[in-house]
């Protein structure tokens, strides 16, 4: 017969041990609200991002970027005539060339879209630079982009979702939200007044947030940059662009790369001192420094089907040295949606292409 052990004395002095477990439990906490984001409200997770992304588009397309889902890719290279390097020591801008394969795609999450119901043209570029670095870039056809900070793209995306009935959004809620929001006002006014190319050929391709260029002198400018056509501008009359077919804009740009190089000017445009660099809703006026920095020149075009632009992610954070980020709230959050969005097209695995090339490759009339 075992003897009984020794009872257990209370403890006479038991706070030490409640705080100590107190306090792993507060650590605990502090950690599950820091992976939430709840310690920093002002930064926006990719998920969050591109679930209302989704929401807005109605439904996912499975194995489509959840922006800018219908697309084509190009690839060619850049030839730089140096002057670039006035501002920064990218290696972009040393003088020759290097090759760049790009993707031409129209803004909604909708792969199946109208050419004609887009206000969005967009392009992105992967430039592959010496030693194994690239300069990743995603530009639009507008000077300056719909709003200022995340937040208040997830509440434009809300208040835009297209009634399935209408598909219009409902006007009291895009209403209240213009109300609020003055920068949006200032961005449709800007799409009043300036017309769409008619092409992606003859179109401008802005970076609309700044970035922060340093030389080899260690000389830092806030520069924002624009990709300017040689192809003449004309403007796309909307009244008749329904006519033109779904895939207008595709049809045109596979004919002329089959017919030619088609070549844009890369503009770099120094901040002068008063500028807001962390603000994507504000155009910068006329009277600034422009520097022709070389020729970017496409000659090659395919679908997205064999994957060589699709399964990139051209995510404007992917820089090579001599340009960081500036302080735009912008950047990291696109930065964060696109890798969200990759992760998960890519998930969901490669599919058919969104368009039908109505142009076969010899470059015959449809
Ligand atoms: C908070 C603001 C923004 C969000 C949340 C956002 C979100 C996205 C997402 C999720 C994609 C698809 C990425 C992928 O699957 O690879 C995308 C693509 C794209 N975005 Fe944005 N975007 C924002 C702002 C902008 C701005 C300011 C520009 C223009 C400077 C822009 C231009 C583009 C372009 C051109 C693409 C297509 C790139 C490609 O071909 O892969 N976006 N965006």
């Amino acid at each position: 017969m075992s003897s009984p052990g020794p009872s257990r004395k209370p403890n006479p002095h038991p706070l030490p041990a409640l705080a100590a477990i107190a306090l792993i439990v507060v650590v605990l906490l502090l950690l599950f609200a820091w992976a939430g984001g709840w310690l920093t409200p002002n930064r926006t997770s990719g998920s969050t991002l591109v679930n209302i992304l989704q929401f807005n588009a109605g439904r996912i397309y499975p194995g489509f970027r959840r922006a800018h889902a219908k697309g084509i890719c190009v690839s060619g290279h850049f030839e730089s005539n140096g002057a670039g390097t006035a501002l920064s020591s990218a290696a972009l801008f040393t003088q020759g060339s290097v090759p760049v394969i790009g993707r031409f795609n129209t803004g909604s999450g909708v792969p199946t879209s109208n050419d004609d119901e887009q206000i969005f043209h967009g392009l992105g570029l992967r430039f592959q630079l010496p030693d194994g670095e690239e300069w990743r870039m995603a530009l639009d056809q507008t000077p300056i982009f719909i709003v200022s900070k995340p937040a208040d793209f997830i509440a434009l995306q809300v208040a835009s979702k297209p009634d399935p009935a209408t598909h219009k959004p409902d006007p009291d809620k895009m209403k209240a939200f213009l109300s609020t929001h003055p920068e949006t006002v200032r961005f449709l006014d800007w799409l009043g007044k300036n017309p769409m190319p008619s092409s992606f050929a003859n179109g401008t391709y802005h970076s609309i947030n700044a970035f922060r260029f340093t030389t080899g002198t260690g000389t830092i400018r806030y520069v924002r940059w624009q990709f300017e056509p040689e192809q003449p501008f004309t403007a796309l009359d909307k009244s008749k662009a329904s006519a033109l077919g779904p895939n207008f804009l595709y049809n045109d740009l596979l004919q002329r790369v089959h017919n030619g190089p088609v070549k844009w000017h890369m503009i770099l445009i120094p901040a002068n001192p008063g500028d807001q660099t962390d603000n994507a809703t504000i155009e910068w006026t006329p009277d600034h420094q422009r520097i022709d920095a070389g020729t970017l020149v496409f000659d090659q075009i395919a679908t997205e089907e064999d994957g060589n632009c699709r399964d990139y992610n051209y995510d404007p954070l992917i820089l090579p040295k001599g340009v960081a980020r500036s302080e735009d709230p912008l950047l990291p959050a696109r930065s964060a949606a696109y890798s969200a969005s990759f992760r998960r097209r890519a998930a969901e695995g490669p599919r058919p292409d969104a368009i039908t090339i109505e142009l076969q490759k010899n470059g015959g009339a449809q």
